[in-house]
C-alpha cells in the first residue's frame, strides 16, 4: 500500500487574467478550486492511474471539510487528523502573463495531533511506501521528516521525500528508496546553476552518495533525469505540447514513478518513463492529468 503525508494540505485556488496588475482591483477571466498539497497531489494521480493510496496528513475548519470532500470526489482515499483551531490553508495560483503563487498558512497542530499522525504511520508494514512530500508549515517542529525517518527506519518501508535544501539533504542518511529535487532545488543546495540533463548527473550522484537510493531529477520543459541504485543513468526529454497548468507536475511525476514501478515488478526505466509522461500530461491539462492522457503520451516517448 501507498501511503502520502502532506503536513499543510490546501485549496489550490486557481485563476486566469490577461494581466495581474498590483495595487489594482484585478478582475479573473476563469477559476478553479482543487484539493492541493504534494502529498495530497500525489494520491490523486494514483488514483487517476488506477493505483490504491491512502492520503495522510492535517485538515481544519471549512477548508479542511472541502479537501477532504474533493478527496472522496477524486477516488483517492484518505484518512486526514482533524485539528481543532484555524482552517487549512487558501493557496492561490494566478495564471496571467506570468504565473504568481501566494500559499496561505493552515491551521494550528498540537503535539495530540502530531502523535495521532504517529499512530497512522506505525500502522505501516514493511513493503508499504511512504511518500513525504512538501513544506513542513511553521506550527510544527522543523525536523517533522527526520523524526518521522527516523521512527519507520528498519521496518522495511520505501520512503519517497520530495521537499527542498534542509529537509531533503537532512534525511538522507536514512537512505530513502527515492528523492525527486527539481535541477533547481539540486542546484540550490549545492549554489549552482544547473541547465542541462547532463550538468545535474554530478550532483544527482553527490545525494546518492549521501544515501538517497534513486535520485530522480525533473527539469520542467527540458524532461528529467534519473540515477538509479542499479544501472545506468536514464535520461528523457519532455514530450512536446502546449502548457496550461503546471501546478503538480512534479507530484504528477513522483505518483508516476511508483505506479510505473509496480506495474512493472520495479524496472526503472518503466518507472521513469511513466513519471515524465504524466508529469508533462498533467502540465497540458487543467488538472492532474488521467491515464489515457498518460497512454498518448507515453506512445509519443
Ligand atoms: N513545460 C513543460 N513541458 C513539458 N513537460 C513538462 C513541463 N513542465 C513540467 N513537465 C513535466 O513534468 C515533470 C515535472 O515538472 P517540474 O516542473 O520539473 O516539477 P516540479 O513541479 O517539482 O518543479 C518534468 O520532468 C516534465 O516531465
Ligand atoms: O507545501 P508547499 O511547498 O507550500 O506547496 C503546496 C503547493 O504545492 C502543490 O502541491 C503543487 O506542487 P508542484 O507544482 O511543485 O508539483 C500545490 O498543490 C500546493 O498548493
Amino acid at each position: 500500500m501507498i501511503y502520502t503525508v502532506t503536513f499543510n494540505p490546501s485549496i489550490d485556488y486557481i485563476v486566469r487574467m490577461p494581466r495581474l496588475e498590483p495595487g489594482a482591483i484585478n478582475r479573473v477571466t476563469y477559476e478553479d478550486i482543487l484539493p492541493g498539497g504534494k502529498g495530497i497531489n500525489v494520491s490523486i494521480v494514483l488514483s487517476n492511474l488506477g493505483h490504491e493510496s491512502c492520503a495522510l496528513g492535517f485538515v481544519a475548519g471549512f477548508t479542511g471539510a472541502e479537501i477532504v470532500r474533493l478527496m472522496q470526489t477524486s477516488g483517492a482515499k484518505s484518512d486526514f487528523i482533524q485539528v481543532a483551531e484555524g482552517m487549512s490553508r487558501i493557496n492561490m495560483k494566478i495564471k496571467a502573463a506570468e504565473e504568481t503563487e501566494i500559499n496561505g498558512i493552515g491551521p494550528k497542530i498540537l503535539d495530540s495531533d502530531i502523535e495521532a499522525l504517529y499512530a497512522r504511520l506505525d500502522a505501516l508494514k514493511p513493503g508499504d511506501t511512504l511518500v513525504i512530500a512538501g513544506s513542513v508549515p511553521s506550527m510544527l517542529p522543523s525536523d517533522m521528516y527526520e523524526r518521522i525517518m527516523g521512527r519507520l527506519d528498519g521496518r522495511g518501508i520505501n520512503i519517497v521525500v520530495d521537499a527542498e535544501r534542509d529537509l531533503l539533504v537532512k534525511v538522507l542518511g536514512y537512505h530513502p528508496f527515492l528523492i525527486k529535487p527539481n535541477n533547481h532545488e539540486l542546484g540550490a543546495i549545492f549554489g549552482v546553476e544547473l541547465a542541462t540533463r547532463d550538468d545535474v548527473v554530478p550532483y544527482a550522484r553527490k545525494l546518492q552518495e549521501k544515501g538517497a537510493r534513486n535520485v530522480l531529477i525533473s527539469m520542467a520543459g527540458e524532461g528529467a533525469v534519473l540515477v538509479p541504485e542499479s544501472g545506468d543513468v536514464i535520461m528523457s526529454e519532455a514530450p512536446k505540447g502546449t502548457v496550461v497548468n503546471s501546478v503538480g507536475a512534479g507530484d504528477s511525476m513522483v505518483a508516476g514513478f511508483l505506479a510505473g514501478y509496480q506495474e512493472s515488478d520495479g524496472d526503472y526505466a518503466t518507472a521513469f518513463k511513466m513519471g515524465v509522461a504524466i508529469g508533462s500530461a498533467s502540465a497540458f491539462s487543467a488538472k492532474l492529468a488521467t491515464r489515457p492522457e498518460v497512454e498518448a503520451l507515453l506512445k509519443t516517448l
